[in-house]
């Protein structure tokens, strides 16, 4: 791929939006004033030459604009004080008007800028300026799976940010079985021998806390209206209506303790299950049994945490879903809950087995405080980051070659995979080279 035909760069300064519009290309050198922008139809050169655009870095707003089919996104973010803040919006060619897409995913804190590059029709990549270099790489899926079924599921026009990590972590494990059969006491048991190794999702839920559960440990004990609120905003990997209230997993809840490099376990209903299942979340699942129904029953009733109508109601709902863990293709592992000791040996053999938990894979470029000044793409898979020291001096000027051909993962949760290594030194400005 040419890099030139990348190059056209547009600048847009947040202040002078409404009047003019720079448009800097290499080969054309033309300014050109822009119409009336926010009179909500965007310039015909713009939705039809823009591929890829870059910011000024030194503007205090950055806008970059990228054509995919015949829709234009423009990303948009400023950073003014102690406000920040970064929004997408579409220009739709066919129906020549802005749409304000559904954001889903954890969107990056804009600091000066950043620039954007079409990979796939499905996704763009966003590299903020100024930034180190595990917070500078973030993906703005357009069209990917994910986005392309909750497009669905919402009814409206969606876009999900996910964050580039570099290396990879190892599978997180979806633990599910039926109340009572023993997850907790398991789960625990792993905490305790692997306290390095392992983590715990910390779950959102409406019910109320038990005796010796504390708040942010064992579950975030929320309001219902809150934590729908989160739902709609994209923030839960999934959620399920479990017993009557409401349970779900927050991307932050998973992606934080992959990020400190641990396995992070989930303890989750069938339901939930099957959601991350469905996610773009590479995780092995492991269904728990009881040795016999009577048995669940003897073991819920022992713990006493429950009323007999909760108790009844859990014994409704493990027989549905001792039932629907038989689904195919849903559970790699079945677990029998017989004796402890012997079951918590079983799954500390299956972790053992999972060859994905080699160590995280360290970039050979630690920390980027330079200026980006602006990404290109040169062949599939492998991108160039242009950044310097200083910003301005050409002497500085320096190159990152980022590797994307190993990508897991993807909204709502983290891409991961990424590898950036330095292709020519880099001078003082830039550490842990
Ligand atoms: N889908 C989903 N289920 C969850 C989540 N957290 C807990 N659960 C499930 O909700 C059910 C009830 O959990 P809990 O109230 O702690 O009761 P217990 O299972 O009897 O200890 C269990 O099946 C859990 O696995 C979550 O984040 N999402
Ligand atoms: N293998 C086992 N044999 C006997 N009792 C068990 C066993 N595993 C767990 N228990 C007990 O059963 C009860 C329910 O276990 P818990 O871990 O709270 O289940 P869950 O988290 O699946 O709802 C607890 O009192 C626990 O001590």
């Amino acid at each position: 791929m040419n890099f030139s035909s990348y190059a056209r760069v547009i600048c847009f300064c947040v202040d002078d939006w409404l009047r003019s519009l720079f448009f800097l290309s290499r080969g054309k050198g033309r300014i050109r004033s822009s119409t009336n922008l926010m009179g909500e139809e965007a310039p015909e050169y713009l939705l039809n030459n823009l591929e890829l655009a870059a910011c000024d870095s030194e503007s205090t707003g950055c806008r970059t604009a990228t054509i995919v089919g015949n829709k234009t996104y423009v990303v948009e973010g400023s950073e003014d004080g102690s406000k920040s803040w970064i929004n997408v919006k579409i220009f739709d060619k066919l129906t020549r008007s802005w749409v304000f897409p559904t954001v889903l995913g954890i969107k990056p804190v804009q600091q000066k800028g950043h620039s954007a590059l079409l990979l796939k029709n499905e996704q763009l990549l966003i590299v903020k300026m100024d930034s180190t270099l595990d917070d500078c790489i973030w993906f703005l899926e357009v069209d990917s799976p994910f986005v392309k079924e909750q497009k669905e599921i919402l009814g409206t026009e969606v876009v999900a940010w996910s964050k580039g990590v570099i290396g990879n972590a190892p599978k997180p494990i979806v633990i599910s079985g039926p109340s009572g059969v023993g997850k907790g006491t398991l789960i625990n048991k792993l905490m305790k021998e692997f306290p390095s190794r392992c983590g715990f999702s910390v779950s959102h839920t409406t019910r109320a806390p038990r005796e010796k559960e504390l708040d942010g440990v064992h579950y975030h004990f929320t309001e219902r209206s809150i934590m729908e609120k989160d739902i709609r905003d994209g923030k839960f990997l999934e959620f399920a209506s479990v017993h009557g209230n409401l349970y779900g997993t927050s991307i932050e809840a998973v992606e934080a303790v992959t990020d400190s490099g641990k396995r992070c376990i989930l303890d989750i209903d069938v339901q939930g299950a099957k959601s991350v299942r469905a996610s773009s979340l590479d995780a092995i699942f492991i269904f728990i049994t009881p040795p016999s129904f009577e048995e669940l029953e003897k073991r819920l009733r022992a713990r006493g945490t429950e009323t007999e109508e909760q108790v009844q109601k859990r014994l409704r709902n493990a027989r549905a879903e001792l039932d629907e863990a038989k689904s195919p293709g849903l559970f790699d592992h079945i677990l029998v809950n017989d004796d402890l000791e012997s079951c918590y040996e079983n799954l500390k053999k299956l972790l053992a087995s999972d060859e994905t938990a080699d160590p995280l894979c360290q970039p050979s470029v630690k920390i980027l405080k330079a200026h980006v000044s602006h990404i290109e793409s040169k062949a599939d898979h492998k991108t160039l980051i242009h950044c310097s020291a200083s910003g301005t001096n050409a002497a500085t000027h320096s190159l990152l070659m980022l590797d994307m051909s190993s990508l897991k993962g993807g909204a709502p949760g983290r891409t991961r995979g990424l590898d950036v290594y330095a292709l020519e030194s880099l001078g003082d400005g830039l550490n842990g080279i």
